[in-house]
């Protein structure tokens, strides 16, 4: 967890939505209309019952959007199996489920040796506590607001009380929230004290990206200053 920096807010779409085919022009998109980072989506069919992308398209996406953050959501099994294909194909942060791996200390290690920051998530049925022993070898702590698996789906208004619990004692860590997060459900995850907000359907199917995107960033930013 990084020190002496208070948390400050992050919009990062989710292109679970989008047309795969175009994938390297809805990123440029996204960056273009004010994105902090990208938040990569990948499935294995396993770890939840559907099934995205891996490192290869990573690495090609790598090559057309040179700078960008990739936050790597990985609802994969055996995490710790994917570290290095991820790092050399130019993911920035790789984020595991905690569910996922019977070796997490390992899994994180692998990570940091890699070169990639470090995030752990975890799914709406497992307690916010389990993150107590991990919170100082990991970056970000990400809190589910749907199960893993699909985007599109409604946003769990009953998992804030996870994120400010997480606030209330690691006021410099990174929360992420992801599902369902749109600027109809932000007040909530912003009062809770998240500060990296992934949406993805309100974003990519909005007329106007930048406007959802401020919006979320303006209440995020407001609610935060609390903090
Ligand atoms: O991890 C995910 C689903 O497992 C997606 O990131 C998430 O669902 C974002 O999409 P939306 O904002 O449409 O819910
Ligand atoms: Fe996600």
């Amino acid at each position: 967890m990084s020190q002496n920096t208070k948390a400050t807010c992050k919009i990062g779409p989710s292109i679970l939505s989008a047309d795969l085919s175009q994938l390297a022009d809805v990123c440029n998109n996204m960056m273009d209309n004010g994105a902090d980072f990208l938040h990569l989506d990948v499935m294995d069919g396993h770890f939840v019952p559907n099934m995205t992308f891996g490192h290869p398209i990573v690495k090609c996406l790598r090559k057309h959007v040179p700078n960008a953050f990739f936050d790597m959501h990985m609802m994969v099994d055996n995490p710790q199996n994917w570290v290095e294909d991820m790092a050399s194909s130019g993911a920035t942060q790789y984020t595991f489920h905690y569910e996922a791996t019977e070796d997490v200390d390992g899994c994180i290690r692998k990570i940091r040796e890699a070169g990639m920051k470090v995030g752990m998530g975890i799914k709406p049925g497992t307690p916010v506590e389990v993150f107590d022993q991990y919170i100082e070898k990991i970056d970000m702590a990400l809190i589910m607001t749907v199960e893993p698996g699909f985007g599109g789906q409604k946003f769990m208004g009953d998992m804030m009380p996870k994120i400010e619990y997480l606030r209330k004692k690691y006021q410099e860590l990174d929360i992420e929230v992801d599902g369902g997060v749109s600027p109809n459900t932000i007040d909530q995850c912003a009062n809770a004290g998240a500060n990296m907000i992934v949406s993805g359907t309100a974003v990519v199917y909005a007329d106007d990206p930048r406007q959802v995107m401020n919006k979320l960033r303006d209440v995020c930013n407001e609610k935060l200053s609390r903090y």
